[in-house]
């Protein structure tokens, strides 16, 4: 492999060397750029000739980018804690406001990309955020590194979109091991949406 090649996609984990980054300025806007579009992307319901110059533009954009495709934990998506989602476009758009070893808070909106149906979210992206911020609690509790060994969501109310959302999740209790983790998914007025718990298992030498 040569020097350059290491620079590309490697799909081992970067979870134990976990880096935060500061994102060049342009990047912000870029990646709420890119969230727009994959709201316009789902919602659109367009003449063929502005899919075909939507595909053109696309195509640009994708040979302006393609030369920078770097392996995970160089790039600064998913790195940039001071940006919604970390600058992940996985992740929805939402801001840490609380990280210490009591909880881990983050708040935000779901937004159209996220519709499931009858006008609110879908139920698999709820276990993402749960298990994002079970991730997030692992580390703010400073507990071992750890991965997900398994995830419950208990859904109380539909998900609305384009409302105040908040998350909160906390270590329940530590067994070796195993930290288990629970967490609240609520709407600004503390209306309980979801609950959920987790299992985080602490990583061994050698464990990807
Ligand atoms: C400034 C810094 C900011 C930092 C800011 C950080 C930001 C960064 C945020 C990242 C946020 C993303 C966080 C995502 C985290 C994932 O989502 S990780 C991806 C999803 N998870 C996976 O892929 C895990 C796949 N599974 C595995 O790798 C392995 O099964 C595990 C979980 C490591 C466990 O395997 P193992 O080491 O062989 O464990 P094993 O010895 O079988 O079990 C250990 C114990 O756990 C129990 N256990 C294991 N599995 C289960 C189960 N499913 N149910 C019940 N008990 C279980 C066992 O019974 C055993 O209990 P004891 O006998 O000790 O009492």
């Amino acid at each position: 492999m040569t020097e350059a090649d290491s620079e590309k996609v490697d799909l081992r984990s970067e979870i134990p060397r976990f880096k935060p980054a500061t994102p060049p300025a342009a990047f912000g806007e870029f990646v709420e750029n890119m969230r727009r579009l994959q709201d316009l992307a789902v919602s659109i319901d367009a003449p063929d000739e502005v899919y075909a110059a939507a595909q053109e533009k696309t195509a640009e954009l994708i040979e302006l980018l393609a030369p920078f495709e770097a392996r995970e934990g160089k790039g600064p998506a998913n790195r940039s804690m001071q940006l919604p989602g970390r600058g992940s476009l996985l992740m929805p758009p939402w801001k840490v406001e609380k990280f210490d070893e009591e909880s881990v808070v983050a708040t935000g909106v779901l937004r159209r990309y996220h519709l499931g149906g009858g006008g609110v979210a879908h139920g698999g992206v709820l276990p993402l955020i749960f298990d994002d911020n079970f991730g997030m609690v692992v580390y703010a509790a400073k507990r071992p590194i750890s991965r997900t060994a398994y995830l419950h969501v208990n859904y109380r109310k539909v998900t609305p979109l384009n409302v105040p959302l908040a998350i909160e999740g906390k270590v329940d209790r530590v067994d070796g091991r195993k930290t288990f983790i629970t967490a609240r998914l609520t709407e600004e007025d503390g209306t309980l949406l979801a609950d959920g718990e987790g299992l985080m298992v602490q990583l061994l030498p050698g464990q990807p």
